[in-house]
């Protein structure tokens, strides 16, 4: 089928004919101006609790490899930072290029990461990530950016999963998992309010970026591209 991708014909530059609100007025990714952020005194420390058990699986979409979490309950939960409330993790998933000059979705002073990871979360004032997703207050991510440098043993249960999840629709299980291992020393974050980066582009996101990138090594992330299904980002 037609279905949105990053080729020529199906890319960022045509998701506006499927999805007008491409050009809305909080469409993220957006390029990060350090010098131009303003400091809020008002935001409080991100807040982050998971329960490893709540990993369910892990999924290539066709865009993204995608690590999935039960939500039935407030026990894989985000508060604090920008946002009011509690937040429900759902997801994990990367986004990554075909070369390491490019890949993130969030630029910083005009700078593409290798590899951007996002931590989806749900405002559990409302039912469901379904409902959520269409509030503009609905969804939190939490976007770590990921450089090339030393190995990341944190990692390498992500990257081994791959294997098994080569093309299009594959899933496997992935039990016990700790996403906050994931995350870099520092929880210091910019924040701002957006959107879904992929259709259906939904202006609901509250995103929460981390200053500080987290690291794999060449042969990590060599390995990454190789894996990623053909129809995963070119
Ligand atoms: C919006 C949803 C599909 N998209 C996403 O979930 C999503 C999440 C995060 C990002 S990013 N890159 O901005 O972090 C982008 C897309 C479809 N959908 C609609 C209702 C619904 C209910 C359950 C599951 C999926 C559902
Ligand atoms: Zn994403």
């Amino acid at each position: 089928s037609h279905g949105w991708g990053y080729g020529a014909n199906n890319g960022p530059e045509k998701w506006g004919e499927d999805f007008p609100v491409a050009n809305g007025p909080r469409q993220s990714p957006i390029n990060i101006v350090p010098k131009e952020a303003q400091y809020d005194s008002t935001l409080k420390s991100l807040k982050l609790k998971y329960d490893p058990s709540n990993a369910k699986g892990i999924l290539n979409n066709g865009h993204s490899f995608q690590v999935d979490y039960e939500d039935d309950a407030n026990s894989s939960i985000l508060t604090g930072g920008p946002i009011s409330g509690t937040y429900r993790l759902k997801q994990f998933h990367f986004h990554w290029g075909a070369s390491n000059d490019r890949g993130s979705e969030h630029t910083v002073n005009g700078i593409k990461f290798p590899c951007e990871l996002h931590l989806v979360h749900w405002n559990t004032k409302y039912p469901s990530f379904g409902e959520a997703a269409s509030q503009p207050d609905g969804l939190a991510v939490v976007g770590v950016f990921l450089k090339i440098g030393a190995a990341n043993p944190r990692l390498q249960k992500v990257l081994d999963a791959f294997d098994s999840i080569k093309t299009k629709g594959k899933q496997t299980v992935f039990a016990n998992f700790d996403p906050k291992t994931l995350l870099p020393g520092s929880l210091d974050f910019w924040t701002y309010d957006g959107s879904l980066t992929t259709p259906p582009l939904l202006e609901s996101v509250s995103w929460i970026v981390l200053k500080e990138p987290i690291s794999v090594s060449p042969v990590q992330f060599g390995l990454w591209g190789q894996k990623a299904d053909q129809s995963l980002k070119t």
